[in-house]
């Protein structure tokens, strides 16, 4: 709440890095969409890789997960992206398709447009090892051709004041999700500039 009324009247929207798959009942220790709502929020991390990984989520679950936030007014951040392993045996197209397929099936073309999706390559997260651009940007495409196309895809992975330029250059780079460099406010504001930068060349 104290939060909500800090960033009234700014561009600052508040996001949540996970939320239940459940509107209501007894499920001790799950935050809902509602709750959220409550909270201020407009938007919700779905399908983290550690959330994949360590919580064990599978596509099933992150589908009802994207679902339940559309329904209920959250706008869902749905997490892509491939493993070292994967990559290094050219399946990264391959597993992108799949988890895409999977979370958007039951989504309209309205739904769609109410989505923003990340691609976060699970190598590059924390690491310092960030995608090329050109890597990112390939990644980028493949998705484009499974969402709307004002469907915002945000790169994630090491992003910092370093790359953030070229990487936001990139045609099919909407903006990023920073883990890392968020942390540090002249990073972050580094990279904010940048996004500007990329923008205004984008025009
Ligand atoms: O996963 C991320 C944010 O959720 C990315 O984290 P880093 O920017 O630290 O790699």
């Amino acid at each position: 709440m104290l939060c909500e009324a800090r960033l009234t009247g700014t561009a600052i929207k508040l996001g949540a890095q996970d939320m239940s798959e459940h509107s209501a009942g007894a499920h001790t220790g799950e935050v809902s969409a509602a709750m959220l709502k409550e909270f201020g929020c407009a938007y919700a991390l779905v399908g983290h890789s550690e959330r994949r990984t360590c919580h064990h989520e599978d596509d099933q679950t992150i589908a009802r997960k994207t679902r339940q936030a559309i329904q209920s007014g959250l706008t869902p951040i749905l997490c892509v992206g491939e493993t070292a392993e994967q990559r290094a045996s050219g399946s990264t197209e391959e597993v992108l398709t799949r988890q895409l397929r999977s979370a958007l099936q039951s989504l309209s073309p309205e739904d769609l447009s109410r989505l923003v999706i990340a691609y976060e390559p699970v190598w590059a997260i924390g690491t310092g090892l960030t995608a090329t651009p050109e890597m990112a940007q390939q990644a980028h495409a493949v998705i484009r051709e499974s969402v709307v196309q004002r469907t915002p895809i945000l790169y994630g992975g090491s992003m910092k004041p370093e790359n953030a330029l070229e990487l936001l250059s990139m045609p099919d780079i909407d903006g990023g999700l920073i883990g890392g460099a968020s942390l540090k406010a002249d990073d972050f504001i580094a990279i904010l500039r940048a996004g500007q930068t990329a923008a205004s060349m984008h025009q």
